[in-house]
């Protein structure tokens, strides 16, 4: 079985992670800097993966203790990250019409040929829609798909765009760029 191991370490005491210096700006500690584990080293520190505190989706978490037993910590083992992305993998395939023609098959092109189309319909399929709504999120989703980095918005701009304090412009095709070189 493949077995992948997360060690990411939780302290218990938040305010443990930081400390304020006098002035009152945040400085991190030692403690803070992300670091890595062997799978050995998180064996040691959770005597063999003894004591389990819980369980997500993708795995349990067992405790453990670091620095000679002075910081009680939280270590997840990832244990279906592998085969659940494969199956995932796998459904994704099967969904994929094979047989769509081989404009509609390069998603991005289809999605902006609709848009340029004015057929917003096409992209949301069955479902009743607000077309201001769908065709203000479709044109800021090519935004960000452009080919070319520096055409895609910040993400601030993203924000401003989703709550319609700025307009979206009309994007360009996402080739566009490229395709002019
Ligand atoms: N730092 C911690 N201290 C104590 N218990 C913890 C800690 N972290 C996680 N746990 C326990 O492990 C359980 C699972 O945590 P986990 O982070 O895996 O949850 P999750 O985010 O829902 O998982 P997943 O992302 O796999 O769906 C928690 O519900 C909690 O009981």
């Amino acid at each position: 079985m493949m077995l992948v191991i997360s060690g990411i370490v939780f302290y218990k005491n938040h305010s443990r992670y930081r400390k304020l210096s006098c002035d009152g700006i945040v400085e991190l500690t030692d403690d803070f800097a992300p670091r890595s584990f062997t799978y050995s080293e998180l064996e040691k520190v959770t005597d063999g993966f003894r004591e389990e505190v819980g369980r997500g989706s993708f795995g349990a978490v067992y405790k453990g203790t670091i620095l000679n037993g002075q910081k009680v910590v939280a270590i997840k083992r990832l244990e279906k990250v592998l085969a659940e992305g494969e199956r995932e993998f796998q459904t994704e395939m099967k969904s994929v019409d094979w047989n769509l023609p081989e404009e509609e098959a390069i998603l991005e092109e289809w999605a902006y040929h609709c848009f340029e189309a004015g057929d917003l319909a096409k992209l949301v399929g069955d479902e009743e829609f607000d077309k201001k709504q769908v065709e203000r999120m479709v044109k800021l989703g090519i935004w960000c798909i452009q080919d070319e980095p520096s055409l895609r918005p910040s993400m601030k701009k993203v924000l401003l765009m989703l709550e319609g304090t700025v307009d979206i412009p009309i994007p360009p095709s996402p080739d566009c760029f490229l395709s002019m070189i």
